[in-house]
């Protein structure tokens, strides 16, 4: 079955639901997202759930991400520099690495799967706008730890879905509001997951 991840966790009851349904829970600890909570409040999280917790980041040093809680993975939420990527390699960490979905970054793409062992995530260019579905279908292809995110609601998961990605991101189409998780729209996603897969 294609893998879930469930992001923008900040409470402790839709980690632990979350970690009913999903592969991986995502925590943003970047003050730039309305989701923002401090990076102890995975340490907490961890002692609640079974699955990975990932700690979700745009900005900062890498090594500060990598040690500033006990997330099992860190997910770099911008675009890297050559000097980050291979420093990357230095760590003894799981990473998500973000890639925007426009053409213009294939290349940015193609390093990181030359370079690195690690899970990428296809998002749109600019936070809030749809990711590039077309682009997002050949990159699939291409790397077989490859998940996309942007946008995915009940509504349109199917066209993610038949993409075929390793894993598929998820937060604001989970929502009940900013920052607060619709424990409903979690089931009804695994729901449709679990469908699609039998369809196949
Ligand atoms: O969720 C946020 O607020 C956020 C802020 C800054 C960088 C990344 C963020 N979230 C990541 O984006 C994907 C997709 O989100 P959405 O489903 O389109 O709302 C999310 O899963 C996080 O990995």
């Amino acid at each position: 079955m294609i893998k879930i991840k469930f992001c923008g966790i900040s409470h402790i009851e839709d980690a632990i639901v979350a970690s009913n349904y999903a592969d991986l829970i995502g925590v943003v600890t970047d003050p730039v997202s309305p989701r923002f909570v401090k990076p102890e409040f995975i340490d907490i999280v961890k002692n609640f759930v079974n699955k990975p917790v990932v700690n979700v980041k745009v900005k900062g040093k890498i090594n500060d991400i990598v040690n500033e809680s006990k997330a099992d993975y860190v997910q770099i939420h911008r675009v890297l520099d050559m000097e980050e990527i291979e420093d990357i390699l230095s760590y003894n960490k799981k990473f998500i690495l973000y890639v925007p979905s426009s053409e213009k970054y294939y290349s940015y793409f193609k390093t990181i799967v030359n370079k690195t062992n690690h899970l990428i995530l296809i998002d749109s260019e600019k936070k809030g706008e749809k990711v590039n579905l077309e682009v997002s279908k050949i990159w699939i292809k291409e790397y077989d730890k490859v998940g996309i995110g942007g946008g995915i609601t009940l509504n349109n998961i199917e066209e993610f879905l038949s993409l075929n990605p390793y894993w598929i991101d998820i937060s604001s189409g989970i929502e009940k509001y900013k920052s607060k998780k619709d424990h409903d729209k979690m089931i009804r996603i695994v729901e449709k997951v679990k469908e699609w897969k039998s369809i196949l």
